[in-house]
């Protein structure tokens, strides 16, 4: 199941958005899916609802009813595996709520000419019995269907780093064309897990780093890093690891901090309420856009132990390195 537009049921407007998910990318997400939709509902407006205004009166036609629509319908479709992925309405299956931890699915089964819902172990009768929306982040199922699993309860759960090309880099021209070359470009974001981050990430975080003289190397790294070249190659380029990883590191570390300032400043955010009930949405939104943010912290904790691990690895071999030679040049002495 997916929904491009549940997101926008929570978070109504762009200056909900930029209060409640400020710190997050999936801001950035939840702002393309909102101009698709105005985009989509523009164009049908423009090709057919203005050219037949008896069939489509702008009261039911308007753009509220239609993101509405769109909410409704995204958020209860099924997708059928053994129909390539089709999409159907099941009445009964829209009941069903989402866990990350069960296998059960629905699929058309042609014997019986009706979907089946299969499960993955016996359940017992009162006992509530979940599906799974897809290996999804915590961001996409808020995005997608407006709610937040508890913290470190999702396996596929994932927060975006953006790293971006330095300007006063003396190669910013030659890096940004061969990202271009790849459709990138000079800010990019990638999915970290607490297992850890894409080959196509350290590629883009050694084309960042790397010096005039590997000028050569630009355009494999940008390559992998857009992961056009069909198979994935896991380049690898030791002379500038440790510039590579204190990189991602200061950036991992950067977006940290903003995190901490939005929880930190959530605890006293003016919820500049007028009436109860909307006193209560509020909250509401606060605690979705905390625990959101709780998780995706928690990912790049983890991420900044990984580095600070790497780092401390790469240094002390050279350490020992440097040892070792000193040790051979007062042996010669
Ligand atoms: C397909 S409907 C599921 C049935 C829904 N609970 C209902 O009563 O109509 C999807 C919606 O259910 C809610 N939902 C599903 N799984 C959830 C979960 N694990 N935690 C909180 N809300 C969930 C979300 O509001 C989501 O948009």
């Amino acid at each position: 199941m997916s929904s491009p537009t549940a997101s926008l049921r929570r978070f109504r407007t762009r200056s909900e958005l930029d209060r409640y998910l400020e710190a997050s990318q999936i801001r950035e997400r939840a702002i393309e899916r909102s101009n698709d939709v105005i985009g989509t509902y523009n164009d049908l407006k423009l090709r057919i609802f203005s050219k037949h205004p008896e069939l489509f009166p702008e009261e039911i036609y308007n753009m509220e009813t239609f993101r509405w629509s769109f909410g409704i319908l995204f958020s209860r479709l099924v997708r059928l595996p053994s129909m390539d992925g089709k999409v159907a309405l099941v009445p009964w299956a829209d009941m069903l709520n989402h866990s990350c931890e069960v296998e059960t699915y629905l699929d058309y089964d042609k014997s019986s000419e009706g979907i089946v819902f299969t499960t993955d172990r016996q359940y017992q009768p009162g006992e509530q019995v979940f599906i799974s929306y897809g290996k999804k982040s915590n961001g996409e199922l808020l995005l997608s269907y407006g709610f937040v699993p508890k913290e470190g309860t999702n396996p596929s759960d994932s927060a975006e780093l953006s790293l971006s090309l330095k300007k006063s880099d003396k190669c910013y021209k030659e890096k940004l064309d061969a990202l271009k070359k790849y459709g990138l470009s000079g800010s990019q974001c990638f999915p970290l897990q607490v297992t850890g981050w894409p080959v196509e990430m350290m590629a883009y975080a050694y084309l960042v780093v790397s010096p005039p003289s590997m000028l050569q190397q630009f355009d494999e790294m940008a390559a992998v890093a857009s992961n056009k070249t069909g198979a994935k190659k896991n380049i690898r380029y030791p002379e500038i690891d440790e510039q590579a990883f204190q990189f991602i590191l200061d950036t991992c570390e950067a977006s940290i901090a903003k995190y901490t300032k939005f929880l930190q400043a959530s605890g006293s955010m003016d919820l500049d309420v007028t009436s109860p009930k909307q006193l209560n949405r509020r909250l509401f939104l606060k605690q979705l856009a905390v625990d959101l943010c709780n998780s995706e912290r928690r990912i790049l904790y983890r991420t900044q132990y990984i580095l600070r691990r790497r780092l401390r690895d790469i240094r002390s071999g050279e350490l020992k390195a440097l040892r070792l030679f000193d040790g051979v040049r007062n042996w010669f002495k």
